[in-house]
């Protein structure tokens, strides 16, 4: 791990809404003890990896896709092994469109049967949906094509029938603009909070189902000078090795040797 150059009290330039996103999702992950991130995912990514920077050696994580940062010696099937025995804590998920009720669509827009574009589609998804307990959604935009009231196809469920064996399941939602809690019981989003810079109109306008709302909403918090200097730079250099364009763009990082 490269050391950060920079001295965690000189005042850094403001947070990125990025690095908003990623602190957010980070917070998402306090007490977790065993993190995965799977196929495209660098904003969880990062935010996983400052967890694990913040941590004191609690928290582990593995990165699908890294060479470094993983427990697993078999990939995707050792993190489907481990999630089913219950040893993942928390997981990412995204999708092309997300509904109110965390049902999310990874697989195709328009009539499934015509489809008017295809996405990758489901691989681990729904079955991790099911396993882990902490799913966290996540979507940069956040526009009411992606925010819809159902999704076209549901590539994972967001809720299933009683009776049915589901210990895991949708834990929040972050976006650009806020993040929201996920109520199992009533299969609802709550609005948390929202990111600096933006308003909770903004939040509903963009956002194509109901969301509740508590009586005062708070600004998203923001990362501290040292916990941006820790994300900036050895956070920033572990990212690089599985996301290296996403690290140069963001904060001008290489891997670490
Ligand atoms: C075991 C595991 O690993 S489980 C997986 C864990 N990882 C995840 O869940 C993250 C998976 N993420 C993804 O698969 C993708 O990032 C997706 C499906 C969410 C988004 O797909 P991307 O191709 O990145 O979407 P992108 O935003 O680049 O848009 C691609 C095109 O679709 C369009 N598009 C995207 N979303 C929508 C939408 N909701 N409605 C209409 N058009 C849309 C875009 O405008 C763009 O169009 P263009 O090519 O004409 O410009
Ligand atoms: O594993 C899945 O279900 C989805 C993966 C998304 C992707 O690989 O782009």
């Amino acid at each position: 791990m490269s050391a950060d150059p920079r001295p965690i009290d000189t005042v850094p330039t403001p947070p990125h809404p990025r690095e908003v996103l990623i602190h957010a999702l980070s917070d998402l992950l306090q007490g977790c003890r065993n993190v995965a991130v799977g196929a495209v995912s660098p904003l969880p990514g990062s935010a996983a990896l400052l967890a694990r920077a913040r941590s004191d050696g609690a928290c582990r994580v593995t990165l699908l896709g890294s060479r470094r940062h993983t427990y697993f010696t078999d990939g995707g099937r050792e993190l489907f092994d481990c999630a089913g025995q219950g040893r993942i804590d928390a997981f990412f998920l995204s999708g092309v469109q997300i509904d109110g009720a965390a049902n999310i669509n990874l697989t195709c827009l328009g009539d499934p049967q015509r489809p008017k574009a295809r996405f990758s589609g489901a691989f681990g998804s729904a079955y991790l949906y099911f396993v882990v307990p902490r799913v966290i959604l996540f979507r940069e935009e956040h526009d009411r094509r992606i925010f819809v009231p159902k999704v076209d196809y549901i590539s994972a469920p967001g809720a299933t029938a009683p009776g049915v064996w589901r210990p895991g399941g949708p834990h929040a939602l972050v976006t650009g603009l806020c993040v929201m809690a996920f109520d199992r019981a009533r299969g609802r989003f709550r609005l948390r909070s929202v990111h600096p810079g933006h308003t909770v109109e903004e939040v509903l306008d963009n956002t194509g189902f109901d969301v509740d709302l508590p009586d005062s909403v708070p600004e998203t918090p923001v990362p501290t000078a040292s916990t941006l200097a820790l994300l900036r730079g050895p956070v920033a250099a572990e990212v690089a090795e599985t996301y290296p364009r996403f690290a140069a763009d963001l904060f001008g990082a290489t891997p670490s040797h």
